[in-house]
């Protein structure tokens, strides 16, 4: 008996591997004849198991003869493209790689012309949407969606984010900036240390994306005795949950998007027996935001019925009008003829919050991080803001007069420079599809992308590209395109007198066209189409890239003004001991130093990606001081 289970087993185990052994031999016929480089894995990065216990697995590997880990360990890394940028490509000679594995192939491209050509060909290179399960939680949307469903949902979500939207985005984001800065400070001349920058930063993007989202404005602890009761939105703005509810709205709205993880992951009884509490945290904050969900659509509905709502101030209004959900459709005894059905309009009202705020939160936060990290340029950013706004309070700041100078300014180019070096997504992805190879040029040389090939549109590599971002010897001492590590905003600036002209930029990279589309600035430096991706590229690119970059310079904005952000040292030092240390001192600065090595410590090694790219082993704390009250002042 036991020795027919041996056997079954052995039999089992070598049908297994010599079909893993069959899939592989395919697979790297495939890669042969693509003409790409390609490299050899025993399994692909993004394989389930490995993605969730990679990092434990990876030091113990590292622990085996160089020799044998070496072609293939580092390229499992969960996290290599961010921490080896464009260096594999430099040392492939390549500007695109091909990896092969028994699950499939997958090519890696920092080609910024082959990215464009990529995006531009919708019906080629589509989404791989088994990779996208947990985001038509509440319904099918945009995000989640290819061909003719796209197109539709695409027609009626695009649409809402208006100028008027705009508006909204840039008034909230300086109103909650500000609440911010009085929840950090209490309105003295400093904060404490703040060691969860990254969870504000969260929150104040939720809270942005929930006034400018769906007209429910979300209050800091210190304001909420003044909640707002105007439009029957009391129970959305209060901090207890409202009857029928066993969570407050902000709760709901907050632990959802920090569990959501769970929900697709697990069933739901699992979730409820789970020995932890996030999956069960999550079950409750999927019931209760989807319940206030449909209670801020139907009075919605409500208000539109009684020709009460104002036209598309919000996206969730804008996407209902568009969808067809009006006064006259609705006072119509005729069943309703919409675009999108109600579960659809739900699904990318959840979308615009799961791909908005996260992404914007980790933007604003890095900024912080990086601006604390190069003082004399964050002098630079704050004298910008003197220029523009000069001592005129919030109240007066204008969206048609101060706006455009923001976005034309060091505020969005210090954004579009930590989304450079940071960007939310890693890899974007795309494939090809069944019995579908593609040809593909990737510098002047045609190759056969086989088909079900995966591809990641390397975002840190093509960012990193030496070919397409021009030098700017006159910011940086080092040679010609090894500038490209370094945090340096003012390469956006091209109303910059000692910025080199376009014919003076790198070979390939035209300056006139631009990848930031509509988003950018005419004053801002315009790259190469293909080469700069945080928002993607293409027919598939965000969405909310302009409403992105208006939230984040706004609120860089209302910081900086009056405020600058500092690297807390109070893991080194006590203020006293501070204190006695002269402005500018060498001890001062050694002492900041150590914050300074953590800091880049943490941004190099402490990263990782489960929906965007964050830290996640480590931190850095920060500290906020008036304007001129620096601890670390110098040029
Ligand atoms: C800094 C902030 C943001 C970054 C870095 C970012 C990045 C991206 C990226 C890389 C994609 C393409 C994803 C893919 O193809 O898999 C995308 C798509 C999208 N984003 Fe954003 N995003 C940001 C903010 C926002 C905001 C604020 C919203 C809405 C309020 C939004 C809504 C969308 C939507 C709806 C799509 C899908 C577009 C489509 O497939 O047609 N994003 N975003």
């Amino acid at each position: 008996m036991s020795a027919t289970i041996f056997l079954s087993v052995v039999a089992i185990a070598a049908v297994y591997f010599f079909n893993l052994s069959r899939c592989f031999w395919a697979n790297l016929q495939a890669a042969k004849k693509s003409g790409f480089p390609f490299i050899c894995l025993p399994w692909d990065k993004f394989n389930i198991f490995w993605m969730v216990t990679g990092n434990f697995w990876v030091p113990l590997l590292d622990k085996l003869p160089a020799a044998i880990t070496e072609p293939w360990l580092p390229f499992l890394r969960l996290e290599w493209t961010y921490e080896r940028k464009y260096e594999p490509f430099a040392l492939m000679g390549s500007e695109a790689i091909m990896f092969v594995a028994p699950g499939g192939n997958h090519l890696y491209v920092a080609s910024p012309p082959a990215i464009a050509d990529i995006a531009a060909r919708r019906i080629d290179f589509q989404k791989p949407l088994e990779r996208y399960r947990d985001v038509n939680l509440y319904g099918d949307n945009v995000v989640v969606s290819e061909g003719e469903m796209w197109r539709r949902h695409r027609k009626v979500a695009a649409p809402t984010f208006s100028e008027k939207n705009n508006r909204v985005v840039f008034e909230e984001s300086v109103r909650q900036a500000h609440a911010l800065l009085y929840h950090w400070t209490r309105g003295k001349t400093e904060s404490d240390p703040l060691h969860h920058v990254d969870d504000d930063m969260m929150s104040i993007s939720l809270h942005i994306i929930s006034k400018a989202g769906f007209g429910v404005r979300v209050l800091w602890p210190h304001e909420e005795s003044a909640a707002q009761e105007e439009d029957g939105l009391g129970r959305f703005a209060s901090t207890k949950a409202p009857p029928g509810h066993a969570l407050s709205y902000k709760d709901a709205m907050k632990k959802l998007m920090k569990n959501i993880i769970w929900v697709p992951i697990l069933p739901k009884w699992l979730r409820q027996i789970a020995p932890f509490e996030g999956p069960k945290t999550a079950t409750l904050a999927y019931e209760e935001w989807g319940l206030f969900m449909k209670e801020l659509y139907d009075m919605k509905r409500i208000h539109m019925r009684e020709g009460k709502i104002i036209e598309g101030m919000d996206l969730l209004g804008a996407i209902m009008k568009g969808a067809g959900v009006n006064e006259d459709s609705l006072n119509s005894s005729e069943p309703p003829k919409q675009l999108l059905s109600d579960s659809e309009i739900l699904g990318n009202a959840f979308v615009f919050i799961l791909a908005g705020h996260e992404t914007t939160a980790n933007a604003i936060h890095f900024s912080l991080v990086l601006l604390a990290l190069n003082p004399p340029t964050q002098r630079r950013l704050q004298a910008e803001l003197t220029r523009i706004l000069g001592d005129r309070p919030s109240e007066e700041w204008d969206y048609d007069r101060d706006l455009p100078r923001i976005m034309g300014g060091m505020p969005a180019a210090v954004l579009s420079e930590t989304m450079r070096l940071i960007p939310a997504v890693t890899g974007i992805p795309k494939s090809t599809m069944k019995d579908s190879p593609q040809t593909l040029n990737v510098n002047g040389r045609i190759h056969m992308v086989p088909a079900e090939c995966i591809i990641s549109l390397d975002v840190p590599a093509t960012h990193h590209n030496p070919r397409y971002w021009p030098a700017r010897p006159d910011i940086s001492a080092l040679p010609p395109g090894e500038d490209l590590d370094q945090f340096k905003p003012e390469r956006w600036l091209t109303n910059d007198a000692s910025r080199p002209s376009a014919s003076s930029t790198r070979e390939g990279s035209p300056d006139s066209q631009s990848s930031g589309g509509e988003t950018a600035s005419p004053n801002l430096f315009r790259p190469a189409p293909g080469t700069f991706l945080p928002f993607s590229e293409g027919h598939r690119s965000c969405l909310g890239k302009r409403f992105a970059m208006i939230e984040g310079a706004s609120v860089l904005t209302a910081l900086f003004h009056e405020y600058s952000v500092e690297l807390a040292v109070d893991d080194f030092i006590t203020d006293e001991e501070l204190e006695k240390m002269p402005p500018g001192s060498p001890e001062r600065r050694e002492v900041w130093q150590k914050a300074a090595d953590n800091a880049m410590h943490v941004l190099k090694h402490g990263m990782g990606s489960i929906i965007t790219l964050q830290m996640r082993r480590g931190h850095v704390p920060l500290r906020v001081v008036r304007r001129g009250e620096e601890r670390f002042a110098w040029d």
